[in-house]
């Protein structure tokens, strides 16, 4: 058996294997029993959680939401749901619409000529929802140093809703180079209302200066934070991601700020190698993870989504109809019906 198979954190990996009942011994669930969990701890945020100016919509709904530390691994931080439920269906909205489409790459790029729409915009523009997108040829393929996988749906051109299925990431603000190993310099902008929400959760996390307590475990000065790199991960409900730790950016003090909507999913967060215990914890819609100070150097992945777990203001057809977003999504069933089958996590990082 390869060494990696049994490692501490292959092994909690195969725990949370879909098909089989999930091991909820010891699994860290905020929304369930946040006091009650000797493996966290309460903390206060320094500073408020502020709308920034420049967005069209109040973002959330305290200032000072509870967030929590775990005591295994300092420097984790969670906000459970800070968010308005509007500002989750905008943030949706944002993740299927804005984020995956050119200059920004995604997983099927290597694959596609990538449209200048999303392809969830495709998908559910009925006039638009049947054309087919070209292939790339063989040739491309060989050049952009991907595999071609075995499946004959890379082979020949595909429908946009037949491509959403299969997209996975995009990357945002400087795009990561899987030959170099690197980021490109320069290759996209940020997309700026993303960029001020994550600024808006750094600074609330910064620790406030002269802090005789370092609670948080976050050194940084949130005022310095911008998202300079980014992802967007879409998992259907038998999606996984495997344990790695996030360390190509140049410099690793900055906090890599995560958000999550849609489906829940069990998320296992290490230590610096995969002979660490991990601690298994439930991340829900709307929960923001902060990986801070040695955090940021932690194993970390997703064995499992919880079918079934996707708030109602989300997977309803007309959920939003009260509220500012109506005027914006008048055709808010065709994100219920892809929120009620996925989750989407969306980080950020400083890299320099
Ligand atoms: O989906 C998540 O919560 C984790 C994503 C992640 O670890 C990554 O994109 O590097
Ligand atoms: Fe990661």
């Amino acid at each position: 058996m390869p060494q990696a198979i049994q490692t501490a954190f292959r092994k909690a990996e195969k725990r949370y294997k879909r098909g089989q009942p999930p091991d909820w011994d010891n699994v860290v669930d905020l929304a369930a029993a946040a006091a009650a969990n000797e493996a966290v701890r309460g903390i206060q945020l320094s500073y408020d959680l502020e709308t920034p100016a420049t967005l069209p919509l109040q973002l959330f709904s305290q200032r000072r939401p509870p967030a929590y530390v775990l005591r295994d691994h300092p420097g984790l931080l969670l906000i459970p749901n800070p968010f308005t439920d509007e500002a989750q269906r905008w943030l949706a909205r944002k993740c299927l619409c804005d984020c995956p489409r050119p200059p920004n790459r995604t997983n099927l790029d290597a694959f596609f000529s990538p449209p200048p729409e999303s392809l969830f915009e495709l998908a559910t523009d009925t006039e638009k929802c049947s054309q087919l997108i070209a292939n790339r040829t063989q040739a491309d393929i060989q050049q952009s140093d991907v595999t071609l996988p075995k499946e004959k749906f890379y082979t020949q051109p595909g429908s946009p809703s037949s491509l959403l299925e299969r997209q996975r990431w995009c990357t945002l603000g400087l795009q990561y180079n899987w030959t170099t190993k690197e980021y490109d310099r320069g290759s996209s902008p940020f997309d700026q209302e993303l960029d001020s929400l994550m600024r808006a959760i750094a600074i609330a996390i910064t620790r406030p200066d002269g802090a005789s307590d370092p609670s948080s475990g976050n050194e940084y000065n949130g005022n310095l934070f911008a998202s300079e790199a980014g992802i967007v991960n879409y998992y259907d409900e038998r999606a996984t991601m495997a344990g790695h730790v996030d360390k190509t950016e140049e410099k690793m003090d900055a906090p890599l700020i995560s958000l999550s909507i849609g489906l829940s999913c069990v998320y296992l967060i290490g230590g610096t190698t995969r002979d660490t215990e991990p601690t298994p914890i439930v991340l829900h819609s709307g929960d923001v993870l902060a990986m801070c100070g040695e955090s940021r150097m932690a194993y970390h992945g997703v064995p499992l989504v919880l079918a079934d777990t996707t708030p109602k203001f989300l997977s309803c057809p007309n959920a939003g109809i009260n509220d500012n977003t109506t005027a914006m999504y008048p055709e808010w069933h065709y994100f219920a019906e892809y929120l009620a089958h996925h989750r989407i996590n969306c980080n950020a990082r400083k890299c320099s």
